[in-house]
């Protein structure tokens, strides 16, 4: 197999502005492309035109190409090129008057909204709704009717009327930020709230504004082109819309005269429009979901890493337990993410294994790479994560190999999962009995009732003591702690045989922490499950584990007995990690127990 260099832990993620990204899309590049090519005609019009737009020679009048006029004479005797050169210049000037109109309104009236809420947030949404269901043409018309056809205050008022499409995004965007933490930080540390629109909350709309920048400009250039067909606008300025007019009175005789402007029109509304979705793309979509060559690419090359050299990158760990006495087996499970400098190896040949009635630890300090490796194990990496081993075993059975969708059937029966964020992984807009009794039905196949009945019950094996109210209320009904049980109660509820918890405590308060680290080793013991458990705290390592696997950088440095470990530690680093959580929880008596020889309880540590 040919060697491949890999970088070793992860790499930098460079930054990649919004521009380079843009030019990276050639659909949108075209797009921009088109439109830098109307708006330099636009700009050099007096330049590029061969005659005057109003110059009238009635020998050319319905004038086929040719002769020094290469697109021909419209039905006054005018050449059309010069005319649809000057079109560009009103048509991209009217789209700017309504764009800018837009901003100027929407954006500050939409972040004003969002960030202060109450009275300014229902006047400006009134006002918006009220402006959104005004009809835009007849309005136009009545404006023109009473302004002498004035062009720039048509188009204002265009863009008081577009204004709401503005106002609707940086308000939705403001509401989700004004809620960030840092923003709450900013406040607390004296900023003015002048200052916070000004840094923080325009930064965050700059974005979803151009998109719908890009996209209002489209709209207006086509609702400008349709007043002007109308006949509204000054008939010496020369328009595209006024040009389709013309051409539509003698379109069976003389279709050129319309074709021109409306390639045009169409032509600069497309490229807006598709200006408008590759930003709509890049703004929305922070994501790239690797292509199916591109998983290949970083599955070939971490599978040929062992090669390279054993001591550098080979596998680190060790197994206790024959794989069929084991509830879970990972054999040199190795992580990569594609970068631009090759792939990035966040697990690196880890191998580890625990028996049925084993709770064991998971520890390292954070991007130790212990959640990307349960993550493998549940098949559960986030978009653009490979994973290769030799193999993965649960109870005993090759689960590694086998498709997506048969990983996924093991979730809920053969393995439980309590996640790190109570709150985040319940969903508000469903009561916690429905999100409980719904897994039961679809992958346990029980009945309404049954499903019901059973959820009642785990809730109160979790120690929950109304479980009729908790099965009724909504996530933000209930506290952190109460939520985690709730998870727990979820995960159990399928009776597993391995449990994988992912930092179950970190959220918690202490005195809650205590509790359910008491309640998942409870759990553990009545099922006989497995229980895998992932933790930066040596603290909870103390108070539950059996054994411990202590990774760093990817890697297994140590695996042991807990009680082996905390005396005799083999690695500097598991040494370290142990004396730094003494520091973190001096009053905890479990971890000064079992770095006390006198403190072993009571097993040897036999493995
Ligand atoms: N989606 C991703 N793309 C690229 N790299 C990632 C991704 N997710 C995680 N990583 C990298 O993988 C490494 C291991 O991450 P992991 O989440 O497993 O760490 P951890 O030990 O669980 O730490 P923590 O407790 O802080 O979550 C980290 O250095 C992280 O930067």
């Amino acid at each position: 197999m040919t060697a491949v260099p890999l970088p070793v832990g992860p790499a930098p993620v460079k930054r990649v502005s919004l521009g380079r990204r843009y030019l990276r899309r050639p659909l949108g590049v075209a797009a921009l492309a088109v439109f830098a090519i109307v708006v330099a005609v636009a700009v050099l019009a007096p330049w590029l035109a061969p005659f005057d737009p109003d110059h009238l020679d009635f020998a050319l009048s319905h004038a086929t190409p040719g002769n020094g006029h290469p697109l021909g004479g419209d039905s006054a005797g005018r050449d059309i090129l010069s005319r649809l050169l000057y079109g560009a210049r009103t048509t991209l000037y009217g789209a700017l008057i309504t764009c800018l109109t837009c901003v100027v309104l929407g954006v500050p009236a939409g972040v004003a909204a969002g960030y202060f809420g109450g009275v300014t947030d229902r006047i400006a949404s009134w006002i918006s709704d009220a402006l959104q269901s005004v009809p835009v043409m007849i309005v136009l018309l009545v404006v023109a009717a009473g302004t002498g056809q004035n062009f720039a205050v048509l188009m204002v008022t265009l863009g008081v009327l577009l204004a709401p499409g503005h106002y609707r995004i940086a308000r939705a965007r403001a509401l989700t930020v004004c809620r960030e933490p840092y923003i709450d930080a900013a406040r607390v540390s004296g900023v003015t709230t002048l200052r916070i629109l000004r840094t923080h909350m325009l930064r965050a709309v700059y974005a979803p504004v151009i998109v719908q920048t890009a996209l209002t400009a489209g709209i207006a250039i086509g609702l400008q082109a349709g007043l002007q067909f109308l006949g509204v606008g000054s008939a010496s300025t020369p328009s595209w819309g006024q040009m389709m007019n013309d051409g539509f009175q003698t379109m069976l005789s003389y279709p050129l005269i319309l074709l021109w402007p409306s390639i045009a029109l169409g032509l600069t509304i497309a490229a807006l429009a598709f200006i408008g979705s590759t930003l709509a793309d890049l703004v929305s979509v922070r994501v790239e979901l690797p292509t199916a060559r591109r998983r290949a690419r970083v599955r070939r090359e971490l599978a040929a890493a062992p090669e390279l050299s054993r001591e550098s990158s080979g596998p680190s760990g060790a197994h206790v337990h024959e794989v069929a006495d084991s509830a879970l087996r990972v054999e040199n499970l190795r992580v990569g993410y594609a970068t631009r400098d090759g792939v990035s190896e966040v697990v690196q040949g880890v191998s580890f294994d625990a028996a049925p009635g084993e709770v064991l630890g998971i520890v390292g300090e954070s991007g130790s790479g212990k959640t990307q490796t349960i993550f493998s194990v549940l098949d559960l990496l986030p978009a653009g994560g490979t994973a290769v081993a030799d193999g993965i075993w649960v109870g005993g059975e090759e689960v590694g190999r086998r498709s997506p969708k048969e990983r996924a059937a093991l979730l809920g029966r053969a393995i439980g999962y309590v996640p790190q964020e109570p709150m985040t992984n319940l969903d508000p807009c469903y009561a916690i009995g429905h999100q409980l009794a719904e897994p039961l039905r679809r992958v346990h196949g029980l009945s309404k009732a049954e499903a019901r009945q059973r959820a009642r019950d785990v809730l109160v094996r979790v120690g929950i003591q109304d479980p009729d109210r908790v099965l009724k209320a909504y996530p933000h009904q209930i506290s952190g702690g109460m939520a985690q049980r709730v998870l727990i109660a979820g995960a159990v509820a399928g009776r597993p045989s391995l449990l994988v918890a992912d930092e179950p405590t970190t959220a918690l308060d202490v005195t809650v922490q205590a509790e359910v680290l008491e309640l998942l080793r409870e759990l553990q013991r009545e099922y006989g499950m497995a229980l895998v458990i992932v933790t930066h705290d040596f603290g909870v390592v103390a108070d539950i584990c059996d054994r411990v696997v202590v990774m760093k950088d990817g890697r297994v440095v140590e695996t042991g007995p807990v009680e082996r470990i905390f005396q005799r530690p083999e690695a500097p680093y598991t040494a370290e990690l142990i004396g730094a959580s003494l520091d973190d929880a001096a009053c905890r008596d479990e971890l000064d127990e079992a770095c006390s020889p006198a403190g072993v309880r009571g097993e040897e540590a036999t493995r």
